[in-house]
């Protein structure tokens, strides 16, 4: 069985007084990371205290993007060296939101996979599909061509340590869940690429999360369906409460 991995991703939100205080309120109450991987993905500016902070418990941290280049003339970007270098373990790559506002490529995706990996950071590879791909059908087909595009180049045991979360944009800070089945079926679509791409056990082993509006209501439903290995959270992931019982869920998934 794949071992559900529960990411908090805190976007653009928390003081600096209120990520510290997050993180002690949390810190003991963490599940043991034999049942579950508990990850806060927060701004870079916060990660090297928080990972000192948390040296000997079971919360891990990871970035929200990052460069492909280990450094350079790249003004405002943070690399995968740097990020390295202060101990985070995971990184999230190809956002929607990054991909929308700033860009960002299947191209330049593939590129910080490989740099990820050179590092030792686990990438995060999000996918996902607009509202009008959803009504006009082609999901999968828009799902599957991320994931190709990102992997590129990959051998089937760098991607059976890979982590993906499939986001639907149109159920991103919305309120907006997709069904649990709805969303277990373009995972299970996700799988399927990889075992085509690579082998039926390396699409066994890779992790699939699903993002967009996950909460303590919904997420037991989320996490009893097949192909759904844990979740990307948003706005749920913000509280401290809240984030512990999505762990707690996920630990006795
Ligand atoms: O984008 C998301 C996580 O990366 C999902 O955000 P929400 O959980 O706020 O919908």
């Amino acid at each position: 069985m794949r071992k559900p991995i529960i990411a908090g991703n805190w976007k653009m939100y928390k003081t600096w007084d209120e990520a510290i205080q997050f993180v002690e309120e949390v810190a003991d109450k963490i599940p043991s990371n034999d049942k579950v991987d508990a990850v806060i993905c927060a701004t870079a500016l916060y990660l090297p205290t928080l990972v000192q902070m948390q040296a000997e418990s079971d919360l891990a941290f990871g970035a929200q993007n990052m460069h492909y280049e280990n450094e350079g003339a790249f003004t405002g970007e943070v690399s995968p060296t740097q990020l390295e270098s202060v101990g985070v373990d995971y990184v999230v790559l190809g956002h929607s939101e990054r991909r929308e506002y700033y860009n960002e490529t299947d191209e330049a995706i593939n590129k910080k996979v490989a740099a990820a990996l050179a590092h030792n950071i686990v990438p995060i590879i999000c996918c996902g599909e607009t509202l009008e791909e959803r009504e006009a059908g082609t999901t999968e087909q828009k799902v599957a061509g991320q994931i190709k595009a990102a992997l590129a180049g990959f051998d089937a045991e760098q991607v059976a340590h890979m982590v993906i979360a499939y986001e639907p944009i149109w159920a991103i800070g919305t309120g907006k869940t997709a069904t649990a089945d709805d969303a277990n079926q373009v995972c299970g679509a996700i799988r399927a690429v990889i075992a085509e791409l690579y082998s039926a056990e390396t699409a066994e082993a890779v992790r699939i999360q699903y993002g967009g509006s996950v909460k303590p209501e919904n997420i037991e439903e989320l996490l009893t369906k097949e192909h759904i290995d844990g979740a990307l959270v948003g706005g749920a992931s913000l509280e401290p409460a809240s984030y512990l019982k999505l762990l707690e869920a996920a630990a006795n998934a």
